[in-house]
């Protein structure tokens, strides 16, 4: 059968959340599609496992950007999740679900019902978290939400040194307060990462008939009547198959992949389309521009023993470790990329919080190998980040290929407003690192390196070493202007029975980590398109 009433474009942290949530009628044909395989791995499933995934060619899709002009031309590594659960499955599992004046603004930014009030709701609906009794609204979701399964001393000690630096302790970020400092949550449950997938899908698959997956189902593009869509068009064992849809195409490629299905399939801007012989249905400016990412430099420092469990992860003893969580779910391999973080702002004429420390009594190595090796010596690792940049990039049609990926540009440090933050955020961590009690279990700073101290020196240091945060997001961004790809409800702009429901739609990234907020756009979108089909057939 290749007719369904709703297909979904890609099985990741939105994908997944609309794939329950539409076939929950079962009257409703659903297809979800998506071009990674089946997530049956051991890795995906144990937390540690992240290092394993990080540059894995089965499970990600190990984009690259253009060479970034402001970071010495050098290309910067993407992963992106591509299995069921998209980068779910294969992220550091950190839960923040970002300041309440991000959805505030992305509402009087013409977005209406997308404020604060209106989304924590569907925040909280997702959400279990095993033992919370005081917040009852907060048991009954799908996606667990765990506090780490130990509480290694010096991520405490973390906490501690940074209050006194000022900062406030929080015992959970996801209220709508950020600013302050403390131990993060992660989307792990009794030890086992929880993806989308697992969270949504895996516990129904059996019972929805009327739910079909596709994995190794790689969409080319999307398939139009007029300016309808009515369809997909995907590679599958090397065969190119079209499925139908009768309802409503949804795209959850995520913010690097739907933009470029909406260019291959005729909606970006006309003139770059005609470039590479595509027709356009639908001249949307706006489609790959106002991509937004968080551009994050690390900090290392060896420690005492008690400073670290990088020892308790090195050698021999990783066997013991891995013996442990084999048998109990429990130990160091059972806990997420990062520990505890800080928000703080990066000056005084800053609204809210615009930096992220998120800190781990831990540190890996690439040396030479794809995979993160943990180092056989005691250290802790920072990162720093400004979670709301002012630098915007742009994804960028390459060719009408749909096998050739498009241009990623993403500007990082362009905006000189950047590069201030970024050098305040990074003395404010130096800082907590000579507080105590953190201080006593820190021997030596290793990366960049005590010797590093003017700005000069630190940005010579975050161009030659900055990264991506891992959190791309905008660039079919929800709106009302001239560059807006999708409305409030998130349908696409200019044509019909088309919408983008991912972490493409954010018009300004979160102040945080993305996957919990993507996965509440997943949550209301799925609601406003059921909203709209029983609007319509009360109209019928
Ligand atoms: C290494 C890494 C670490 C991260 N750590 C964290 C963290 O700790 N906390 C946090 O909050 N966020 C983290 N993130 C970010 C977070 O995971 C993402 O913001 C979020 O998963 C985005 O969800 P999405 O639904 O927009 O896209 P995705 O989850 O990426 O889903 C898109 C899906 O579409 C599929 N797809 C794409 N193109 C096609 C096509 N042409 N045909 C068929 N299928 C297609 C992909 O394979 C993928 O499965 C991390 C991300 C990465 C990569």
């Amino acid at each position: 059968m290749n007719c369904y009433d709703y297909i979904i474009v890609g099985a990741g942290s939105a994908g997944c959340v609309l794939a329950r949530r539409l076939s929950e009628d079962r009257s409703t044909r659903v297809l979800l599609v998506e071009a990674g395989p089946p997530a049956d791995d051991f890795w995906i499933r144990a937390p540690a496992g992240m290092g394993k995934l990080f540059r894995s060619e089965h499970y990600n899709w190990c984009f690259e950007t253009e060479p970034v002009p402001t970071l010495r031309n050098r290309r910067i590594y993407w992963p992106r999740g591509k299995t069921l659960g998209g980068s779910s499955a294969i992220n550091g599992m950190v839960y923040v679900r970002g300041h309440r004046r991000d959805f505030d603004h992305w509402r009087d930014l013409g977005n209406p019902g997308w404020g604060w009030d209106d989304v924590l709701p569907y925040f909280r609906r997702s959400v279990c978290r095993p033992g919370d009794t005081e917040k009852g609204s907060e048991s009954h979701g799908l996606l667990t939400v765990s506090d780490p399964s130990v509480l290694h001393p010096a991520a405490l000690a973390f906490v501690e040194a940074a209050q006194r630096t000022g900062l406030t302790r929080l015992d959970d970020f996801n209220e709508g307060e950020q600013e302050g400092v403390g131990l993060l949550r992660a989307t792990i449950r009794n030890g086992v990462r929880q993806s989308t997938y697992d969270a949504f899908v895996a516990p129904i698959v059996a019972r929805r008939p009327n739910l079909d997956i596709r994995t190794g189902a790689h969409v080319h593009r999307l398939l139009f009547a007029g300016v309808a869509a009515t369809g997909i068009e995907a590679e599958i064992d090397g065969q190119i198959q079209r499925f139908h849809a009768a309802r409503e195409v949804v795209l959850c490629a995520g913010a690097l992949s739907s933009p470029h299905l909406l260019m291959l399939s005729g909606i970006g801007d006309a003139e770059q389309l005609r470039r590479h012989g595509i027709a356009t249905v639908a001249h949307l400016p706006g489609v790959g521009k106002n991509l937004q990412d968080h551009f994050a430099v690390r900090v290392q420092a060896r420690t005492t023993r008690e400073g670290s469990y990088n020892q308790y992860l090195a050698g021999w003893r990783k066997y013991a470790a891995g013996a442990r969580y084999l048998l109990t779910k429990g130990g160091y391999l059972a806990l997420g990329s990062s520990i505890a973080a800080a928000f703080f702002r990066s000056g005084p004429q800053v609204a809210y919080a615009d930096m992220e420390v998120s800190f781990r009594p831990m540190t890996v190595s690439y040396a030479g190998t794809s995979e993160a090796v943990v180092d056989d010596f005691p250290a802790i690792s920072a990162s720093v980040y400004r979670v709301r940049p002012d630098s915007r990039g742009e994804v960028i049609l390459r060719s009408a290929d749909p096998m050739q990926s498009p241009a990623f540009v993403p500007n990082y440090l362009h905006a000189p407003e950047d590069i201030g933050a970024m050098l305040a955020g990074l003395r404010r961590l130096r800082q907590i690192l000579a507080m105590e009690p953190l201080a006593s279990f820190v021997l030596e700073e290793l990366v960049p390196g005590k010797e590093v101290r003017t700005d000069a020196q630190w940005i010579d240091y975050m161009e030659r070493e900055g990264q991506c945060a891992f959190h791309p997001a905008g660039t079919c961004k929800m709106g009302n202007d001239r560059m807006a790809v999708v409305d409030a409800r998130l349908r696409v702009q200019g044509v019909e029975r088309l919408r983008v429901v991912d972490a493409s739609i954010m018009p300004v990234v979160t102040s945080g980590n993305t996957n919990a907020p993507t996965i509440m756009i997943g949550e209301k979108g799925a609601d406003m398109i059921l909203a709209d089909q029983r609007a319509a057939s009360r109209a019928a």
